[in-house]
């Protein structure tokens, strides 16, 4: 059901500080910041040959990465993104299948305008997981 890697996540406690890290030490290419206030987070994308990596930076109070990177205060790993080509469809039959969809339920436009859903991490091996639609 899963496909392509879409992105991998990384929880940063400053996101200028690793954009430059990323672009000048480690000779990528890299976005520009995007406030995503839907989300509460602020995302930098480094374009890889084969895949993404989303730098994360918390925007505003209760951003869903505080606790994270309060636990994990140099930042870390927060998620991984999968493509899906039906995220309804990925998101009934997960359902079923004891997986616990996180918030309401309903699919959100992510940061690359397509709907997005996010998966408990407890139900994948410590792993929080993100299906966009493809
Ligand atoms: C920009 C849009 C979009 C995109 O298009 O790419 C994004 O990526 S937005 C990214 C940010 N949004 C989200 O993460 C939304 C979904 N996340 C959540 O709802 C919450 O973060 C969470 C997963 C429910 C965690 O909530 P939190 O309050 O931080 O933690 P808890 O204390 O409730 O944690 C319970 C349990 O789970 C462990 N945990 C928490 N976060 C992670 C994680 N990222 N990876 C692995 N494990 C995680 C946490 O350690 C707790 O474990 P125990 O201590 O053993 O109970
Ligand atoms: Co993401």
């Amino acid at each position: 059901m899963i496909g392509r890697l879409n992105h991998v996540a990384i929880a940063v406690p400053d996101l200028g500080a690793a954009t430059s890290l990323y672009r000048d030490t480690l000779g990528a290419k890299v976005s520009a910041p995007v406030d995503q206030p839907e989300h509460g987070v602020t995302t930098v994308f480094i374009e890889l040959p084969n895949t993404k990596i989303e730098l994360l930076g918390q925007l505003g109070d209760g951003s869903p990465i505080a606790r994270f990177l309060e636990r994990n205060p140099d930042g870390g790993i927060h998620h991984i993104c999968y493509e899906v080509d039906d995220i309804l469809a990925a998101r009934d039959r997960l359902t079923v299948a004891g997986a616990r969809v996180l918030g309401p339920g309903e699919p959100r436009i992510g940061a690359h305008g397509k709907p997005v859903l996010f998966l408990h991490p407890k139900d994948f091996n410590g792993t929080l997981v993100e299906l966009e639609q493809a």
